[in-house]
């Protein structure tokens, strides 16, 4: 039985305690998983990224605690490039500054894996878990430990012969898993706190299609901003609407292969964030200006405004950004903003979920769960 289901029979037959407590919990780490990619933002932006040159989920917990060892990863960072071409000379105090801030990113995920794992194995051992529900959350738990090896092999990319920054694919593959365990968290939060949807009133149905349009285009455009930052994109064309004069820059589709261009031509990499981004903003505000004016007041109306709102909000950011050619802040700023879109949407769809008659039938719940 899909799991929306499963929670209202089991509800319904008074076997399911509170389920409240589950979902407060899954949102909980959802709120971290977003903490935590504002902090990837101002590792990445500050270059402090490739100052930890080990992969120690357990040891690494701790921080140098000694001169020695804070000497010996000091030597560890002296051995790669970015070392040498750009940070050559800064001494072992320039090495502090860039260390913490990675550290703190890497304590941050480890956090996220015990708030995760603890409350997993307690509503679990308690009984307290429905059974439908249990898959996912084991492969929610998955998911975080694969996160965790992949932002590794990201980072163990910077370390290569004449590389001062990471492979912007994995810098990708790292944020679209964030972005996924992010939404999986929420979705799975929402959907036991709410798991049968009401019957549709007129119109849901077409601000629905609207709003999953808007959320397709945001995912496109979030990624394109991945190769934003992996190919330091944002530090050209600091112009806009026009980029170096032309709406279309010049040069846009130069590189052979042609595929290239979608993720190492600075031109063409820009120039898809900012058609990406203008194409779901227009959609989301569609979605906004259709739930305003075809849904009764209420929260599937307050979510449709809320997705428009937020889409604004990070467009305008992704514009001061560029223009102000990437202070820290506003990236990261940046960066934050573009998780609460996607929760934007995602509360937008969820709450625009419906059944066709007063109870969701099996095919709805599966396609809400
Ligand atoms: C729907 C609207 C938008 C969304 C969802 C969005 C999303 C993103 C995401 C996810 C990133 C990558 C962050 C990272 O991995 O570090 C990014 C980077 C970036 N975006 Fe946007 N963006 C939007 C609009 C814009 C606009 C309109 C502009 C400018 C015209 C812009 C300029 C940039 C720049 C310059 C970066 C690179 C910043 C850096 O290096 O940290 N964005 N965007």
């Amino acid at each position: 039985m899909p799991f929306d289901a499963q929670i209202s029979a089991a509800a319904a037959d008074r076997i399911e305690p509170n389920p409240r407590p589950i979902a407060v919990w899954l949102l909980a780490v959802a709120g971290m998983v977003w903490v935590m990619v504002a902090i990837g933002g101002a590792t990445r932006l500050t270059g402090s990224g490739l100052s930890i040159m080990e992969w120690a989920p357990l040891s690494g917990t701790l921080p140098p605690l000694s001169e020695a060892e804070w000497r010996r990863l000091y030597d560890l960072y002296r051995s790669i490039p970015q070392y040498a071409l750009v940070n050559a000379g800064f001494g072992i105090e320039g090495f502090k500054e860039i260390f913490w801030l990675e550290w703190i990113h890497r304590f941050w995920g480890r956090l996220i894996g015990l708030a995760y794992a603890v409350p997993l194995a307690w509503f679990w051992l308690r009984g307290r878990i429905p059974a439908g529900l249990k898959p996912r959350l084991v492969l929610l738990l998955l998911l975080g430990g694969l996160q965790g090896a992949v932002g590794w092999f990201m980072v163990a990319s910077g370390f290569e012969a004449d590389r001062t920054a990471v492979s912007p694919y994995r810098l990708v593959m790292h944020l679209g898993l964030a972005l996924v365990l992010f939404a999986a968290l929420l979705w799975t939060g929402l959907s036991v706190l709410r798991p049968v949807p009401a019957p549709a009133v007129p119109g849901q149905r077409t601000v629905r299609r609207q709003a999953q349009a808007a959320a397709w285009l945001i995912v496109a455009a979030m990624l394109a901003g991945g190769f934003v930052a992996g190919t330091k994109a944002g530090f050209d064309y600091n112009t806009f609407p026009l980029m170096a004069g032309r709406l279309v820059p010049e040069g846009y589709w130069r590189l052979d292969p042609a595929w290239t261009n979608l993720t190492v031509n600075i031109a063409a990499v820009q120039f898809n964030h900012r058609l990406l981004a203008t194409l779901a903003t227009l959609a989301a505000l569609g979605a906004a200006f259709a739930g305003w004016r075809r849904l009764p007041a209420g929260p599937a109306r307050r979510a449709c405004l809320g997705l428009g709102f937020a889409v604004c909000l990070q467009y305008a950011l992704g514009v001061a950004t560029l223009v102000h050619v990437v202070p820290v802040w506003l990236g990261t700023l940046h960066q934050a903003c573009a998780v609460l879109v996607l929760a934007a949407a995602l509360a937008a769809l969820h709450a625009l979920r419906y059944s066709t008659c007063g109870k969701s039938s099996p095919r709805e719940s599966r396609r809400g769960a």
